[in-house]
């Protein structure tokens, strides 16, 4: 879905954001990022370098320090808002609720009916995978299908951007390779942008058009790669040329994020 080059005016700015925890740990410094309407942009970077920071910043659940961030007229400025989902590394069920019960939930919390948006919920259901499954309980799905209910709810308003902070991290590799393969699927069939978090370079080449790699104290920015590979993207491209050589730029250019942070770990 994301073209190479997006001329469009940003949804969303950040402008030299900064921020600083206690007085001392300077967990963001200065990052600039413009994200375009339909980007697929990673955040890839060793641990502590501020991924999360950036994305509970975009999500509004706290304020810089330092620097803005600009919304486009038509984002959204919180999780509460129709414009902005969120999907975490857990996939933060309630064990008591059912499937849709789960999905229904960000509506619900805006007083609206479940009858009234039934088809909603069947609709991103069929979306993620898991139709059949509305009436089913969390504690019967696997690792998978709890993270694709996550993703059903943050999806189920249509929301113009998802935040995901390392969603996959937890699920054995085969999983994730088909979550990666179907997360795009997804995207193209609700047309969302989506940030994403991850420390794998295979998984941020196979799903971005951009990889923004990161380095630690302080947290910043050191380098952009394009993946100009055409979506959509499939298990052959997995095993391209083409993506190998993106896996090996990608890499390179965080083994010298980590260098960065840790001159010793050579
Ligand atoms: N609430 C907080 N209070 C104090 N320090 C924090 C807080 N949140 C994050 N930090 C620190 O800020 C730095 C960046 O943390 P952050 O979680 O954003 O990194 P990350 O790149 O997402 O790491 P990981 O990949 O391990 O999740 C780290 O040094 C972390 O300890």
């Amino acid at each position: 879905m994301p073209e190479p080059e997006n001329t469009s005016s940003p949804i969303l700015s950040l402008r030299h954001v900064g921020k600083v925890f206690g007085g001392t740990v300077t967990a963001l410094d200065d990052m600039s990022l413009d994200i375009h309407n339909g980007d697929f942009v990673s955040l890839l970077g060793p641990s502590g370098c501020g991924k999360s920071t950036a994305l509970r910043l975009i999500a509004g659940l706290m304020r810089p320090t330092s620097g803005r961030i600009v919304w486009s007229d038509t984002g959204q400025k919180s999780t509460g808002g129709q414009d902005l989902g969120v999907v975490f590394q857990e996939p933060t069920l309630m064990p008591w609720a059912t499937v849709e019960d789960n999905v229904w939930l960000p509506m619900r919390l805006s007083n609206i009916k479940k009858a009234d948006v039934k088809t909603k919920i069947d609709e991103i259901l069929d979306v993620v995978g898991l139709a059949g499954f509305e009436k089913s309980y969390p504690r019967e799905l696997s690792g998978g299908m709890k993270m694709r209910v996550s993703i059903a709810r943050a999806m189920v308003t249509r929301p113009k951007l998802i935040l995901m902070d390392e969603p996959f991290a937890a699920l054995d590799e085969i999983t994730r390779f088909k979550l990666n393969n179907d997360l795009l699927e997804m995207q193209a069939r609700i047309g969302c942008t989506v940030i994403f978090v991850t420390h794998s370079v295979f998984e941020s080449v196979f799903l971005s058009n951009r990889v923004v790699v990161m380095a630690a104290r302080p947290g910043r920015v050191v380098k952009e790669l394009k993946v100009d590979a055409p979506y959509p993207r499939h298990e052959d491209f997995r095993t391209s040329p083409e993506y190998s050589a993106h896996c090996r730029a990608a890499s390179d250019a965080l083994h010298g994020a980590i260098m960065d942070t840790n001159p010793e770990a050579a």
